[in-house]
């Protein structure tokens, strides 16, 4: 398990981050995103100890995060950082041994990830000969070369086609699948919203949402309801209705989380047939701009 514990951070006069706090479970894919400059680089690097925190604490399997326990990390670094005159198997084979790997085993590791990555072609060229998507790939198997336990990924998926995007999504599932917590932030809120167990939005530096996908989708949910012969205003009297509006020939009613949606439905069929009544889910884009516009904090569930 790997736990962010109250860490705060400050470049000079800017707050970078504030009681900065969440886990990331063995086996569970989390998605870390947040506007640009909401701090979700600054915790990372702390993480892996690029940076130290002004306060606060990095753990892996509740111990402080020392030299020892880093190296289980796997890491791809925003400003990514291979070696660009140094050729593809060359460079994974040395990072692997710096990471503790026998030669044997990097040049096995490396070859296995290569391949895996759909690079192995190209493990003679020098990566800055190779296109930035395979250079993505081939830092994705830095990442990943040292068979480390825990991953920790800024932005693995920027700049990728659809197919890397799917070599990408499987590789991280399976190493999720494989037991290792594994965290990384996006901008691409659809995938995320795909793609993993929890999620975290992070705003100025503090984590304002998290929780699991479904459980945050589905706190907030709202109901469209087809009853033609209901008068208006029919919902705003229901017990665990928030707002409720006309929108054509149906009402949009927005529930309270948790809210008995069965209370609605009855009120609509007490006003004579119901034709439609479709629960309606917030994606993760739309629970991402409510943070952004309120910024209050919740929960989804017990971190
Ligand atoms: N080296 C630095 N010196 C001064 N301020 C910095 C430095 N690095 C980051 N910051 C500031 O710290 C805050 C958090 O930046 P950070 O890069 O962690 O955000 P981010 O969430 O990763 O953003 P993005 O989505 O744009 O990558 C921002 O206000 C940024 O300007």
């Amino acid at each position: 398990m790997l736990e962010v514990d109250g860490v705060s951070k400050r470049y000079g006069t800017v707050r970078a981050l504030q009681d900065m706090t969440f886990a990331v479970r063995p086996g569970e894919l989390f998605g870390f995103v947040g506007a640009n400059g909401a701090g979700k680089t600054t915790t990372m690097r702390i993480v892996l100890g690029v940076l130290t925190a002004d306060a606060g604490e990095v753990r892996l399997d509740g111990r402080p995060v020392d030299a020892a326990r880093r190296r289980r990390i796997g890491y791809m670094p925003e400003e990514r950082g291979l070696y660009p005159r140094m050729a593809v198997g060359e460079q994974l084979r040395y990072l692997a041994e710096l990471h503790g790997l026998s030669a044997a085993d990097a040049r096995a590791s490396a070859a296995r990830w290569t391949e895996r990555l759909g690079v192995a072609t190209r493990v003679g060229d020098e990566v800055q000969k190779l296109s930035l998507g395979n250079q993505q790939r081939v830092q994705l198997a830095a990442a990943l070369v040292h068979e480390p336990d825990v991953l920790v990924l800024d932005e693995p998926f920027s700049g990728l086609d659809p197919v890397a995007v799917d070599v990408m999504s499987a590789v991280l599932r399976e190493r999720c699948d494989a037991g290792a917590p594994v965290v990384f932030s996006s901008h691409q809120l659809e995938l995320v919203e795909r793609l993993c167990d929890r999620v975290g939005i992070v705003r100025d530096g503090t984590m304002v949402v998290q929780g699991r996908v479904d459980e945050l989708r589905a706190g907030n949910g709202g109901v469209v309801v087809h009853a033609p012969d209901a008068p208006a205003g029919w919902a705003d009297t229901v017990p665990g209705v928030t707002a409720s509006r006309a929108e054509h020939d149906r009402t949009v009613v927005t529930l309270a989380p948790g809210a008995d949606d069965q209370a609605l439905l009855h009120a609509a069929l007490a006003t004579g047939p119901v034709h439609e009544f479709t629960r309606t889910r917030p994606s993760l884009a739309e629970l991402f701009r409510e943070a952004m516009d309120h910024g209050e904090h919740a929960e989804g569930s017990a971190a």
